[in-house]
């Protein structure tokens, strides 16, 4: 089932750069400081300019001329400066408020409940973390620091052109019909679009997610050719929505480009009209033009730099879609009342219309050793699921001390029952956060769980102990030892029932004699529920339950369902001789 991620509104993203540019008021006020500062130097040139014009027109010594010149090239340098630090300042403010998104939306999704991130699908989650974040990051580093510097230029440009001349500056009015015209009808257009963009880049780095992750199965049921044409679909998909939007950005540059070179005529025109009727002199109509001119390449920059703008405004309504999701806090005041399980009419279904689980009806006592058995596709992994809380049933209940496992907030219901499956994860980071995984812990407590499962010897022997860095990148650590810190991390999670689910590495009988015994010492004195693919496993179980089709056909222990000759037997006859052997 895979459901779409929301999206920030757009009071939400005014409301997030808002409280960042209030929490990071210092760095934002002297960001704009440069950016005002080198503004007002570089209004100084076209009007030292237009002064020489007219001194020139007029008559004036070459040491003017060549004075004029110095100060002109020393208040160009002046601007630079103030520009380069304008410009380091906007690109440190944008990397702190693109590390508060990534943080804050990684920070999110690892809180999230299981079954959210399954039904969103790893690929939008991924693009969002990945692609999303490199759009708000252009947007963010280049887009923003442009902008506010075209936006401050454009402003005091235009206030020193109606101070230079009023009447000659109203040239600048014509371009204004054009600019709003143009952007009217650009801008409805391409939003849709750029939100249309990213959802199918997302799509398509789901599929080639899925298509990697998958290989083997792609391989096995040689799906090649169909995941090739899937990806080729969704490729054109969204290059076909990013030609339109290059194509609407080429009919809307075209009227930028008019929109420049209008104003400079109307400029010219109205300047000669006022020089003839002596209310305009040269020089003020020289550096009217040249701050027409000006004003023209701030602005063009600040109208391309407002697409990389929107579309990390795209990018960043995505980053925090992914804040809204707020996972069912559950219900604190539950306490369950003992440790005993029981399901009554679990149904369920991960799609609407397809149910996996008809109807289960189960009691398992605290201490119980329960396997549960079945062919493939009967349900035994998704009754795993309910049983721990992942998925809630769509109707009937499963409750632990009288209380529904899936309302126990995430925190208490680790501490109550922990799914256990082949998967095996060290991640990067030190021994001790990797130990520290289900909840803070004192290093005692870390070592009294390491001579539980037998790896004290091993995290002793590591070159910084309980801090040496372990997972990609930093120690190496055996196949094994992976297995033996996941079953230390049980113990610090320390939940009273443990369902094991395909960890048949863990409970293969070819496993060594170490391994085993680490996995007794967890297993012991709680309540174990195995989803075994081994029927070796279910032998030694205080009973065992039969799924076929969503449903326990048989329950009882081993003698008892052989003596009744049904499924469990026929699963046993079913056995190669020497499986069977063990078996019986
Ligand atoms: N995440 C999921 N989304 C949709 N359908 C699913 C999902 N997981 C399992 N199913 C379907 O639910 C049914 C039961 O699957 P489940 O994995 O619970 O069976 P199982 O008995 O554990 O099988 P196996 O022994 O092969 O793991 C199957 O038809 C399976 O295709």
């Amino acid at each position: 089932m895979n459901t779409t991620l929301p999206l920030a509104d757009k009071k939400d993203v005014r409301a997030w750069v808002w409280a960042i540019a209030v929490a990071n008021r210092r760095e934002f006020l002297g960001m704009m400081s440069f950016f005002g500062a080198a503004t007002v130097i570089g209004l100084v040139g076209p009007q030292l300019l237009g002064n020489l014009v007219d001194a020139v027109v007029n008559g004036t010594t070459a040491l003017r001329v060549d004075i004029t010149a110095l100060i002109f090239v020393a208040v160009l340098a002046v601007h630079a400066l103030l520009r380069r630090q304008a410009r380091l300042r906007a690109a440190i403010f944008g990397e702190r408020l693109l590390a508060e998104a990534r943080e804050g939306m990684v920070g999110h999704v690892v809180r999230l409940p299981l079954s959210i991130v399954e039904s969103a699908g790893t690929g939008d989650l991924l693009s969002r973390a990945t692609s999303d974040v490199d759009k708000l990051d252009e947007g963010l580093r280049q887009a923003a620091p442009e902008i506010a510097i075209a936006t401050v230029t454009v402003v005091l440009t235009a206030i020193a052109m109606l101070v230079t001349s009023p009447l000659v500056a109203l040239g600048m009015l014509v371009a204004v019909p054009v600019l709003v015209v143009a952007t009217r009808w650009y801008r409805p257009k391409i939003i849709p679009k750029y939100q249309e963009a990213l959802a199918d880049w997302a799509e398509l780095h789901s599929a080639t997610h899925e298509t990697a992750d998958g290989g083997r199965t792609v391989e096995a049921l040689r799906l090649r050719q169909k995941r090739i044409e899937l990806n080729d679909t969704k490729l054109h998909k969204a290059m076909s929505v990013e030609w339109a939007c290059s194509l609407l950005w080429t009919v809307f540059l075209g009227s930028l480009s008019f929109a420049y070179i209008l104003p400079i005529a109307a400029i010219l025109l109205i300047g000669g009209i006022a020089y003839a009727n002596g209310l305009a002199g040269i020089g003020e109509i020289t550096a009217v033009v040249l701050y027409a001119r000006a004003i023209a390449e701030p602005l063009s920059d600040a109208l391309a730099w407002m697409d990389e703008l929107q579309v990390g405004n795209a990018a960043l309504r995505r980053i925090l879609g992914v804040q809204q999701i707020k996972p069912d806090p559950g219900d604190e005041s539950a306490v369950p009342d003992g440790t005993n399980i029981s399901i009554r009419g679990a149904r369920f279904a991960y799609s609407q219309g397809r149910e996996v689980l008809h109807g289960i009806d189960l009691d398992i006592v605290e201490g119980e050793r329960l396997v549960i058995v079945g062919p493939s596709g009967a349900g035994k992994s998704t009754l795993g699921r309910l049983l721990a809380g992942v998925n809630a049933p769509d109707s009937g209940s499963v409750t632990i001390g009288g209380v529904e496992v899936s309302s126990l907030p995430l925190a208490k219901r680790r501490q109550e029952v922990v799914l256990v499956t082949q998967e095996q994860h060290v991640f990067t980071g030190t021994l001790r956060e990797n130990l520290t995984l289900p909840r803070e812990a004192s290093d005692e407590e870390l070592w009294e769980a390491l001579r539980t499962v037998d790896a004290a010897d091993w995290a002793k022997s590591l070159p910084d102990g309980l801090d040496t860095v372990v997972g990609s990148g930093g120690e190496a650590i055996a196949p094994a030892m992976v297995q033996q810190i996941a079953l230390a991390r049980l113990v610090i999670a320390d939940p009273h029932t443990l369902i094991l689910d395909e960890a048949t590495s863990l409970l293969d009988s070819s496993a060594s004699r170490h391994l085993e015994r680490s996995l007794g010492a967890v297993l012991a004195g709680r309540t174990v529920i195995a989803i075994a693919h081994r029927l070796t496993t279910a032998r030694d179980a205080d009973r065992i339950a039969v799924m076929e089709d969503g449903r326990i056909v048989e329950l009882g222990d081993h003698a008892e369902l052989m003596a009744a000759e049904g499924s469990y037997a026929g699963l046993v006859a079913s056995l190669s001789g020497e499986n069977r052997r063990a078996v019986r």
